[in-house]
């Protein structure tokens, strides 16, 4: 066992390298979905702001500062934003292979730990997205907190 196993383990957050790399990330990343056939059509109307919403809500989700949920919105409003929009498991797979190109491109944390961790939210979002977006009403209470997503059963980043 490491010998610092009682130091402080880092949010994922943390470990991905802050705010700074969450704001790149999604900005990066909707470029690449603009110039994308099957995403474009989807993303085309949205907001300016758009790419920084979603930047916030995934650094809150993994253990960020509360920008989204404080300032911005919560996460009945996130699900409220994707109904009716009748997104395809083609749409999600298409999501999924940029984001996670675009993160490979930033060089995010490449340690098993981290990356099993950041794509099981990812799967458990998008997922839920598509869900979302093939409905007219939210079932969720408007209080629902924003989901907070840990290492699971690695339990911490990789220690060489
Ligand atoms: C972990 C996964 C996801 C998260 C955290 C997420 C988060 C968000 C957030 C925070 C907004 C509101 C943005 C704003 O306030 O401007 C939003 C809107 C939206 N999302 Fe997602 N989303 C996810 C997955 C997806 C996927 C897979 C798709 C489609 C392939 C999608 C399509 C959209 C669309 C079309 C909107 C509305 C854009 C508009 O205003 O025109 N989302 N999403």
């Amino acid at each position: 066992m490491a010998a610092n196993h009682h130091a402080k383990i880092p949010t994922l957050y943390e470990w991905a390298g802050g705010m700074p790399v969450f704001v790149t990330l999604f900005d990066n990343f909707y470029d690449k979905v603009l110039a994308d056939g099957i995403l474009e059509p989807v993303f085309k109307h949205m907001s300016a702001a758009h790419r920084l919403h979603v930047a916030h809500f995934v650094a809150e989700v993994l253990g960020g500062p509360k920008v989204y949920s404080e300032s911005e919105g919560s996460h009945f409003l996130m699900i409220k934003k994707h109904l009716k929009k009748h997104l395809t498991e083609t749409h999600r797979k298409r999501w999924m292979e940029l984001l996670l190109e675009t993160a490979d491109e930033l060089a995010l944390p490449p340690d098993p730990e981290f990356r099993s961790a950041f794509l099981a939210y990812l799967e458990w979002g998008t997922r839920i997205a598509v869900i979302n977006s093939n409905t007219d009403e939210v079932t969720e209470d408007p209080d629902v907190p924003m989901p907070r997503w840990g290492w699971g059963v690695p339990g911490g980043p990789f220690q060489g």
